[in-house]
């Protein structure tokens, strides 16, 4: 695919951002240019607002799993782009338009050039939350191709463009979401001795979460609380019955996060007795930790270095990933993508190097055909 091809796809992608589950836009642009391309040796299978695209190999010893997020976020864009999100509120942030894009122009070039192995497109829904990866894995339809191996890869914000960076073993962080509603008692703005303020509990319960980390887990293991929400009362003079924080706990080793849930509840606890309310907290969704194959990243790493990509040896991140719940089944990695954008992941204003489509489809295509 030339790369004027691949920058139109790209842009009409980002003008259509969705959220989990709601990929209905963007599962019918994928299908249609999927239906373009499409040969005898081409199979597809929706599942929900995902679509699995089988490409069988000439001579199959395996199948090699390419795995590309199709979500986007509840955010506002705020880039100069003529392309700009359509859809209010609601942004591609976290790159999978060019994950989409990169995933179209490999397919294109299998189905042009098949090699002996069979290869599976994973147009996954709903990667931002609440999961698609494990209930996709759990279906029928991903059961009955289930790759050998599978990779999948992320844009780096960070990482200059020609640049790619894994690493053997825990790559992401294992996560879960945190909302946590408050219930107090509202009233008059001049009469707070008569109420609950929620406003007041809540955002001082913001400031002692972040104890949590700092107090009560070992400094030698990492951790991260963050509310990225906050949402309570109605209008200035009166004082807020309800509140609500919405974030999310990051751990690399698994079991903290439940050393963290155990302190959160304890502060929970604490905090009704002092502010006389009721407060309620929910995890939401819950994502493994991405834990990449050695043998597997080893493999990548010199494909690169054979084709003149620069590979750089990751750090571990805090971010996560429910491809988590791939690589936790099948052997396989994931990589970063430079992309170089002064605004990072999940900002309004991330604004991705289009010059990196090129490369990511072909540090894809490379690794496909090595593996
Ligand atoms: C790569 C990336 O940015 N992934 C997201 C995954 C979010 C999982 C879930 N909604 C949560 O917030 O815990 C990330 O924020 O790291």
């Amino acid at each position: 695919m030339t790369i004027s091809m691949l920058q139109k796809i790209r842009r009409e992608l980002h003008q259509i951002p969705e959220l989990g589950f709601r990929e209905v836009k963007t599962q019918a642009y994928l299908l249609g240019k999927i239906n373009q391309i499409k040969t005898d040796r081409v199979e597809v299978q929706c599942w929900k607002t995902g679509i699995l695209v089988r490409v069988s190999g000439l001579s199959p010893n395996k199948t090699i799993g390419f795995r590309s997020d199709i979500d986007g976020l509840p955010i506002t864009e705020q880039t100069d782009y003529a392309f700009k999100s359509v859809h209010d509120g609601r942004m591609h942030a976290c790159g999978h338009d060019f994950h989409m894009t990169i995933a179209l122009g490999v397919l294109k070039h299998f189905i042009e050039h098949p090699i002996n192995d069979t290869v599976l497109f994973i147009f996954q829904p709903a990667e931002e939350g609440p999961g698609g990866a494990l209930p996709m894995m759990q279906s029928n339809e991903f059961k009955k191709w289930k790759p050998d191996v599978v990779f999948a890869l992320h844009i780096a914000p960070e990482l200059p463009v020609g640049t790619v960076s894994s690493k053997p073993g825990l790559l992401f962080a294992n996560t879960s979401e945190l909302f946590i509603d408050f219930l107090g008692k509202g009233g008059h703005a001049a009469y707070p001795h008569l109420t609950k303020d929620m406003a007041v509990a809540a955002s001082n319960f913001i400031v002692q979460l972040q104890q949590i980390v700092s107090r009560g887990i070992d400094p030698l293991e990492s951790a991260v609380v963050t509310i990225g929400k906050m949402e309570s009362g109605f209008v200035q003079n009166a004082i807020a019955e309800t509140a609500r924080l919405e974030g999310t706990i990051r751990t690399l080793d698994p079991n903290t996060i439940y050393t963290v849930k155990e302190k959160l509840e304890r502060l929970i606890r604490g905090f009704e007795i002092s502010y006389d309310c009721s407060i309620e907290v929910d995890y939401g969704a819950n994502y493994y930790q991405v834990f990449n194959h050695s043998q597997w990243v080893e493999k990548f790493k010199q494909t690169m270095e054979t084709h003149g990509i620069t590979y750089r040896l990751a750090n571990e991140a805090m971010t996560g990933e429910d491809f988590g719940y791939m690589l936790k089944e099948i052997p396989g990695f994931m990589f970063w993508l430079g992309v170089d954008s002064s605004h990072g992941l999940h900002s309004a204003q991330l604004s991705p190097n289009e010059d990196a489509l090129e490369l990511g489809v072909r540090s894809v295509i490379n690794t496909i055909t090595a593996l």
